[in-house]
């Protein structure tokens, strides 16, 4: 990344891009999630944000209030059914649903060995039924759009990964997933892609063991650079854009090659 503004650095797409459209993206208060809020809020899009703590979202609001667009923020734990399909619902209703952004996830790191029955469950639950509820329930609202979906995957998913072995199930299966729909439902204009960001040093890698980590990750990645939330951010909304208009069914990594090469997935045997 070069000096300057980083946003400002990625930034390729054309100011009021968005404007009159709405996006849905969850896990919006904090890392990659506000990065998308902050770039499409940006391009002119009125944006719901989805997370469990009032207080993250409440920052990216404040962060995103002069700009073009608009943003309201709901309390929603995306693992209960219910409440996600009624926050879905509440922000269709309100600005229509252009862009479905699926970036709430998360996992813990433990061989398969140490995963239990519960902890398994709870990965698959946030990381790929969770998905598949706010995307059925946003059909209705994309169909009258024609809109896109984009699933926050992670690099290397293809590859299976060391540690990891719920979550990657989970994206993996969101990858299938992703594809079907892409199938199922192209005749109605809708597209769905899958993305696989590197390292993004993110609150969500912020803990020791992580940061321990982070000279092996990028070690580990050809372009031995790190992910930004901004490059993310970037391409979120390009995917969302007429420029995306034939891309659907598709995992892209944005990665710096770590897909490619030695990659991320061994990094739990270190
Ligand atoms: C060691 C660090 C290595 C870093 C290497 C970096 C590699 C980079 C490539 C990967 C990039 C990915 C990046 C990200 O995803 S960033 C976002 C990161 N943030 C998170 O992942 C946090 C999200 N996690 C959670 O929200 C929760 O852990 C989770 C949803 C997964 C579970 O939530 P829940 O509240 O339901 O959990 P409980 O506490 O009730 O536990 C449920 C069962 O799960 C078991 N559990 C929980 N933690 C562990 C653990 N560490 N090891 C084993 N088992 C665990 C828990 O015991 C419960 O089961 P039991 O009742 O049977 O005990
Ligand atoms: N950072 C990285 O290197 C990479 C991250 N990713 C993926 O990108 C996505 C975003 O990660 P990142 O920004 O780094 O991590 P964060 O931990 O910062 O973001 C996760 C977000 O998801 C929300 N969330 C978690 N569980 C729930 C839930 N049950 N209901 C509603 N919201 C929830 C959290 O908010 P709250 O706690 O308030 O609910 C939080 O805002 C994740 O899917 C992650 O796995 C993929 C590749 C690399």
């Amino acid at each position: 990344m070069k000096d300057g503004d980083p946003q400002e650095t990625v930034s390729v797409l054309k100011d009021g891009l968005f404007k009159g459209k709405g996006a849905v993206v969850s896990g919006a208060g904090t890392g990659i999630g506000r990065g998308i809020v902050t770039r499409l809020v940006g391009l002119g899009m009125d944006v719901t944000g989805l997370g469990r703590r009032e207080e993250p979202l409440a920052e990216t609001a404040e962060a995103v209030k002069e700009m073009p667009g608009s943003f309201r923020y709901q309390s929603c734990n995306v693992r209960d059914i219910e409440a996600l399909e009624a926050a879905i619902e509440e922000a269709g209703e309100t600005h229509g649903i252009d862009l479905l952004v699926n970036n709430a996830g998360g996992q813990f790191f433990a061989p398969a060995t140490e995963i239990s029955r519960r902890g398994w469950d709870a990965v698959i639950d946030l990381n790929l039924s969770a998905i598949f509820t706010a995307t059925k329930a946003a059909y209705p609202y994309l169909k009258s759009r024609r809109g896109a979906v984009v699933n926050m995957s992670l690099s290397g998913v293809e590859r299976g990964s060391m540690g990891l072995a719920h979550s990657i199930a989970a994206r993996s299966g969101v990858l299938g997933m992703t594809r079907s729909l892409a199938l199922e439902w192209a005749g109605d204009g809708i597209r769905l892609n899958c993305l696989g960001p590197g390292t993004v040093v993110t609150s969500g890698l912020s803990d020791e063991a992580a940061r321990a980590l982070l000279d092996g990750l990028l070690a580990a990645t050809p372009m031995h650079c790190e992910t930004s939330v901004e490059e993310v951010a970037e391409l979120t909304a390009f995917l969302a854009s007429p420029a995306g208009r034939l891309m659907t069914g598709q995992l892209i990594q944005i990665d710096g090659g770590a897909h490619i090469g030695a990659g991320l997935h061994m990094i739990g045997a270190a």
